[in-house]
């Protein structure tokens, strides 16, 4: 299906965000499908997102993230959980915001990193130099998350009270066109 209007939904946010797990409930709630660009890469490549990075390096990971999301970008009616560092490429951004809502997951710092701390497979999370890196990340990232159409406080709301937010305020500022 093609669509050049904000038919799709986009949740954008850092590393343990909740995007991939808002995702999934928001798209029930909405009757939508879900698609979540980390999963569609895994897939296609047929390796883990830490394998793609070490062998074939982060500039190619880019590259395929780009490539999905704009074939994802077609569809409609699509709840689509992003990669943390999506919203790094000027491309991306226009074409999350051409195609659909974009929605900003705001978890505070010390929670995102405790959700790290406690997860794997995430390579920029790896390594000697981890904290520094993910800092200097979150630091150049933020006001390009805060570019989103919707900030979504998410602070001690679990992942149903989320997508239920995120839903009562897209009705509220009617965000969508149909
Ligand atoms: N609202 C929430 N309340 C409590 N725990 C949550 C919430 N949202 C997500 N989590 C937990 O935080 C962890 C990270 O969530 P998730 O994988 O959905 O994040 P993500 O934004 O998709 O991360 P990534 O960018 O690495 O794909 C998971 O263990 C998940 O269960
Ligand atoms: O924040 C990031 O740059 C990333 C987040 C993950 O979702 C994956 O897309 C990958 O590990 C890179
Ligand atoms: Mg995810």
């Amino acid at each position: 299906m093609s669509s050049t209007r904000r038919e799709n939904l986009f949740l954008i946010g850092f590393m343990g965000a909740g995007k991939t797990t808002v995702g999934k409930v928001l798209a029930e709630k909405l009757g939508w499908c879900f698609m979540d660009l980390d999963q569609v890469i895994e897939q296609r490549s047929e390796k883990r997102i830490s394998e793609i990075f070490a062998e074939q390096g982060e500039r190619f990971f880019r590259d395929m993230e780009s490539q999905v999301l704009s074939e994802v970008s077609t569809n409609a009616h699509t709840v689509v959980a992003t990669g943390g560092g999506v919203i790094g490429r000027e491309k991306n951004r226009h074409l999350m915001r051409n195609t659909g809502i974009v929605v900003f997951l705001d978890v505070p710092w010390k929670q995102l990193l405790e959700r790290i701390e406690e997860g794997q497979g995430r390579p920029l999370a790896e390594g000697e130099d981890a904290m520094q890196r993910l800092t200097s990340l979150f630091e150049q990232r933020l006001p390009l998350y805060r570019m989103a159409d919707l900030v979504i406080d998410c602070s001690g709301q679990s992942p149903q009270d989320l997508a239920e937010g995120i839903v009562s305020r897209l009705n509220e500022t009617k965000l969508f066109l149909n």
